[in-house]
């Protein structure tokens, strides 16, 4: 991640006690209690269902929180206020553009409809079209685009009115693996250049990780933790979020210390010489990765264990692999249980 400029003004917005209950009585949101800083860039990850697209629409002002619950933005309250007011931007997976309108006019559509003078409203697009890239298709109709190039256009026309928070929900699930990562690092440059409030909707995690200066998980219309990426791939507060970011494994045999369960994930473990091992298991399945190969093995328990490991020789289906977990990067399931309570 490249470093942060300070911004001048920068928008913090904080959540007190936001429910969401639908008219038809599903309950979305439980009260959520957030924070997010001035310029930070925070990710709502959770599986489908859990909540992430309400929330997000309740900062935006699309959706009003259950009575008692409040949404801040730099301390001033802004729950009654609709979307228009509140002078947010937002990103969608579909790009909600005028399809039959230039890339320059719908660019430039949020300006004009804040009766920006003419001139700036020119400045400001270029700078925009220049940002993502898209200069050359200034005078495309949208309907004319590949997916990639719409997705920049969204982007452009929501950053060019200056929000003071920007919202995106999903916005690169519709686009192909590549162009995904490259917009990903062209979104995280921006913002961080910026300095705009962004919060994002996911549900990929390499995308939060990648993304987030903190990531929310949620589940089941509860945030389940709340940190930077580092601290919930490596000290997750439950094997919810355990085996939603990334993979883990749990093996019933007796580690070094005594554990009746080894819980390990699949980079956190060496092929070693079987008496120095903590288990074997036999390869059913070898992906050679080209960084690594992806292991998939049988044994010792029910649930297949898998090992990414950077050994060069190509493995058979079949072999037995005896596997030795790092006792420095074991999880603690049961500490994690024990200290382990959404914030
Ligand atoms: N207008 C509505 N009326 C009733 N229930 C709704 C409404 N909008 C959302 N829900 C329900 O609220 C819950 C949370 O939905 P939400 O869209 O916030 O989930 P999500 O985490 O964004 O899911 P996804 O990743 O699938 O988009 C779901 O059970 C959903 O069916």
């Amino acid at each position: 991640m490249t470093p942060r400029e300070t911004p001048p003004e920068t928008t913090a917005v904080t959540l007190r006690a936001c429910a969401k209950t639908f008219p038809d009585g599903t309950r979305a949101l439980r009260p959520i209690d957030l924070e997010v800083t001035g310029g930070e860039t925070v990710v709502f990850l959770g599986p489908s269902g859990c909540g992430k697209t309400t929330l997000l629409r309740l900062i935006a002002g699309l959706e009003r929180p259950d009575p008692g619950g409040r949404v801040l933005f730099n301390g001033e309250d802004v729950t009654a206020r609709p979307i228009e007011k509140r002078n947010v931007g937002m990103v969608f997976q579909s790009y909600a553009l005028f399809p039959n309108m230039t890339v320059r006019d719908n660019i430039a559509y949020g300006l004009k409809v804040r009766r920006v003078a003419r001139a700036e409203i020119d400045a400001r697009v270029t700078e925009m079209m220049d940002m993502m890239h898209i200069g050359d298709l200034a005078a495309r109709r949208v309907d004319q685009l590949s997916g990639g190039q719409r997705q920049r256009v969204a982007l452009a026309r929501a950053i060019a009115v200056r929000p003071r928070v920007l919202l995106l929900d999903e916005p690169l699930t519709a686009l192909d693996a590549l162009l995904r990562e490259r917009l990903r690092v062209e979104i995280d440059g921006l913002l961080r250049r910026l300095g705009i409030t962004a919060i994002y909707v996911t549900h990929d995690q390499a995308e939060a990780m990648a993304l987030g200066d903190r990531i929310v998980v949620m589940s089941h219309g509860a945030i389940a933790q709340i940190g930077p990426p580092r601290e919930i791939y490596h000290r997750p507060v439950n094997a919810f979020v355990a085996d939603f970011i990334g993979t883990i494994n749990r093996v019933p045999c007796a580690g070094s210390d005594g554990d009746p369960e080894l819980v390990f994930r699949p980079e956190d473990a060496d092929i070693v010489a079987p008496h120095e091992a903590d288990f074997s298991g036999t390869v059913t399945a070898a992906f050679f990765l080209g960084d690594r190969t992806r292991l998939i093995l049988a044994g010792p328990g029910e649930t297949p264990v898998v090992l990414d490991t950077r050994e060069r020789t190509a493995f058979d289906h079949g072999q037995s692999v005896a596997v030795r977990v790092r006792p420095d990067v074991r999880m603690d399931l049961a500490a994690m249980a024990e200290a382990g309570t959404a914030p």
